[in-house]
């Protein structure tokens, strides 16, 4: 029997950033999800953390140095197979500070484990000590680019915040970029909890009425959408490229029609795209959940129901851009 692919979420950011605070913020409230981590330094990662998350041997780590220096290809699906020999949603690894993440990157997406899938980049960044990061590692504005996700940390803690977002953002380019404090982002924004298809889940605002005073869930809103008929590929794509800065994840099933019969799941982190083909689900159609910040619920519908459409005979190749994107 196949099983799903494990999407491999790298989380990099220069020293200090906050990336095992992010780490143990999301074993702490995993929302379902079953996480896995590979981490450099096992002790920084509470063993509490793990054990609420009921996963006490659901990590790897490296004694010492760092994952990209000290572990080859084979080394790393090693790891990786031990992890997701279990039952597990997500593998979350930490790359360090100093690390090219591209390096990691380059391995997972080589990785001859066909259990696993490269899940995207998140830089975490330290907003309290921008300015002197950037100093000293000038490569940081390209790793703001190349990264899906860009979590501005530390935001209790910038003297400027906003001055030190509108700069990031302008830096980051294309890539979304969310403030944080102490690396509390919702769960829901980087990993797939472990459920049934979206529109069975709990809905966000359901999600919103009950947690901890911690969990920033006031912060996103998220819009749904539904539809019976198929959504046409170019469309759909074009959407995707296009789609407002503020819109951090999208998860959910497409329906292609006669474009192509299988059902896809979607998964967005950022600017990361991610689609698997599926069992089509109980009912066919188009379920979307894109959670963000300032966005416009209208317009999203709106340009969501403008991608409905079947393209037309001679286009031979609509899917091909979605194809790109299957892993
Ligand atoms: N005030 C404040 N402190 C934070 C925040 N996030 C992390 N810290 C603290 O910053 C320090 C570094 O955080 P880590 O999570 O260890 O950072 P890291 O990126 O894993 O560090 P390295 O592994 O050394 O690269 C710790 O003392 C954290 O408690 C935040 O948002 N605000």
């Amino acid at each position: 029997m196949s099983r799903k692919k494990v999407p491999v979420l790298v989380v990099a950011g220069f020293l200090g950033a906050g990336k095992t605070t992010l780490l143990n913020h999301l074993l702490r409230h995993p929302r379902g999800a079953r996480i896995g981590v590979v981490v450099n330094d096992f002790g920084k990662i509470g063993i509490d953390a793990m054990s609420v998350a009921g996963q006490v041997d659901a990590a790897v780590s490296l004694s010492n140095g760092c994952l990209c220096c000290a572990v080859d290809p084979e080394g790393l699906d090693e790891m990786l197979g031990r992890l997701t020999r279990r039952p597990i949603d997500v593998v979350v690894v930490e790359s360090s500070g100093l690390a090219d993440p591209r390096v990691l990157i380059k391995m997972l997406l080589n990785s001859t484990d066909e259990r696993i899938s490269y899940g995207g980049l998140v830089e975490v960044v330290d907003a309290a000590e921008f300015a002197t990061t950037r100093r000293d590692h000038p490569e940081l504005d390209g790793h703001l680019r190349f990264a899906d996700l860009v979590l501005l940390n530390k935001a209790d803690r910038a003297a400027d915040l906003d001055g030190v977002l509108r700069l990031v953002r302008e830096l980051a380019g294309g890539t979304p970029v969310l403030p944080t404090s102490h690396g509390r982002v919702d769960p829901e924004l980087l990993v797939d909890a472990r459920a049934a298809p979206v529109a069975q889940q709990l809905s966000f605002d359901e999600l919103l009425a009950d947690d901890e005073d911690d969990h920033p869930h006031a912060a996103y809103q998220s819009v749904e959408f539904s539809t019976a008929e198929p959504l046409h590929p170019r469309r759909f794509m074009r959407f995707l490229d296009e789609r407002p800065a503020g819109v951090y994840r999208m998860k959910g099933f497409v329906h292609f029609g006669p474009a192509d019969p299988r059902a896809f799941s979607v998964h967005t982190v950022g600017n990361f795209v991610r689609f698997a083909a599926t069992r089509r689900p109980a009912t066919p159609g188009t379920h979307l959940v894109l959670i963000g910040a300032g966005i416009d619920a209208d317009r999203l519908h709106a340009d969501l129901a403008a991608c409905r459409g079947v393209p037309d005979d001679t286009d031979e190749h609509a899917m091909l851009d979605v194809l790109r994107y299957l892993r």
